[in-house]
């Protein structure tokens, strides 16, 4: 059995873009795939995932299932596969904003299509639609997942590794667009990535994962210019421009669980106690025990910083009724676990 997240807690707020970062393996994808109820079979989650006040993991499937697409929305890692290869791109948008935004006349609905595809900044937005995946490039195909995912008016957009295979000047493009889209919605973001400096250039706040833990928080500011946690550190110095240096040794299996810190192996600043305690969480400012829950983009929207986009007002009114559309947990009994159990070899361990 493999403890795949492991006591993960997080708050993701309206109008607001979280980052995941984190090694191979650490457990990025499958939190990802836990907000929506979308793990395999052989994964079991524990704790909860309160969305909008409810617990996702207490809510009937049948409401699930509404919500996964209508109110959330996954865009999976893979653009290439995750695309029908044999129905064109207007079909494959046309369908989602048939069935989210209960439409039925069908130039209206291509009307939709071809308008989120050009929001997207689809070139040639009409004539994309008759074109089948293998025509697209990675970039573009990126594109029309996140327009069927938009498709239902998402309040929280999942994104697996949305930049993974794409070359520099499409990755920016993706970015560029996942920005818009989150100040345009006004929907709240997880985005996961292996590129750091995707996480630092679109993010807010940044939670950085290890070995199925949530190691450290913070505003993405703070956490690329002043990281706390020895990992965290590390993480940075392995990029291009910061050293390329990387962690030396691979991370713990997560077949068991060790006590004490679980990056205690690799970390050029243990201690001692280490061995036996896990440290708390490092949150740096603006994560929201430290800040009392007041949103500090809600008390600096005054009059003075009436230029920083409709994106934090949106923020502020939908905080009057809900917090945050994704919620810490109130204790570790109830923050994130998923343990995926392992079909031939572990079963016996079991
Ligand atoms: N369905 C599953 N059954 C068993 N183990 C799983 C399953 N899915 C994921 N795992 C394991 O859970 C751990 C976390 O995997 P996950 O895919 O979330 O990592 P990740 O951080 O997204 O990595 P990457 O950056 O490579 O995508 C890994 O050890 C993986 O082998
Ligand atoms: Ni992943």
């Amino acid at each position: 059995m493999v403890h795949a997240v492991n006591g993960v807690s997080l708050e993701i707020r309206p109008g607001e873009i979280f980052g995941i970062i984190g090694e191979t393996g650490s457990g990025k994808s499958v939190l990802g795939l836990s907000i929506p109820g979308l793990l395999p079979g052989n994964c079991e989650v524990g704790g909860s995932i309160v969305f909008k006040g409810t617990d996702l993991l207490r809510v009937d499937r049948k409401r699930l299932r509404h919500w996964r697409g209508s109110e959330i929305a996954f865009i999976p890692q893979n653009p290439a596969t995750s695309l029908n290869p044999v129905l064109t791109i207007g079909y494959q948008v046309a369908e989602a904003i048939a069935r989210f935004r209960k439409m039925q006349r069908r130039k209206a609905i291509a009307a939709q299509a071809a308008g989120l595809l050009r929001d997207l900044r689809m070139p040639a937005p009409e004539q994309k639609l008759k074109s089948y995946p293998f025509q697209l490039s990675g970039g573009m195909k990126q594109r029309v997942l996140a327009a069927i995912g938009l498709a239902g008016q998402p309040s929280l957009l999942i994104a697996d590794e949305p930049t993974k295979g794409l070359d520099a000047i499409v990755r920016n493009q993706v970015v560029d667009m996942l920005h818009r889209m989150a100040q345009a919605t006004g929907a709240a973001m997880l985005v996961i990535t292996h590129d750091l400096h995707v996480a630092e250039a679109l993010c807010d706040r940044v939670g950085v994962m290890y070995a199925g833990q949530l190691v450290e928080e913070g505003r993405a500011g703070d956490i690329f210019q002043a990281p706390k946690h020895p990992y965290t550190k590390g993480l940075l110095r392995s990029m291009p421009g910061r050293g390329m240096v990387p962690i030396p040794g691979t991370g713990p299996s997560l077949t068991e669980q060790a006590e004490g810190c679980a990056f205690y192996a690799r970390c050029g600043e243990r201690r001692p106690v280490c061995m036996s305690l896990r440290p708390a969480l490092y949150a740096s400012a603006g994560t929201p025990e430290q800040d009392g829950g007041v949103d500090p983009a809600c008390a600096a929207s005054g009059s003075d910083a009436a230029g920083s986009a409709n994106a934090i007002d949106r923020t502020c009114a939908a905080n009057e009724f809900n917090a945050a559309y994704v919620t810490k947990a109130a204790d570790a009994m109830h923050a994130v676990k998923v343990r995926c159990f392992l079909y031939d070899s572990d079963s016996r361990s079991e």
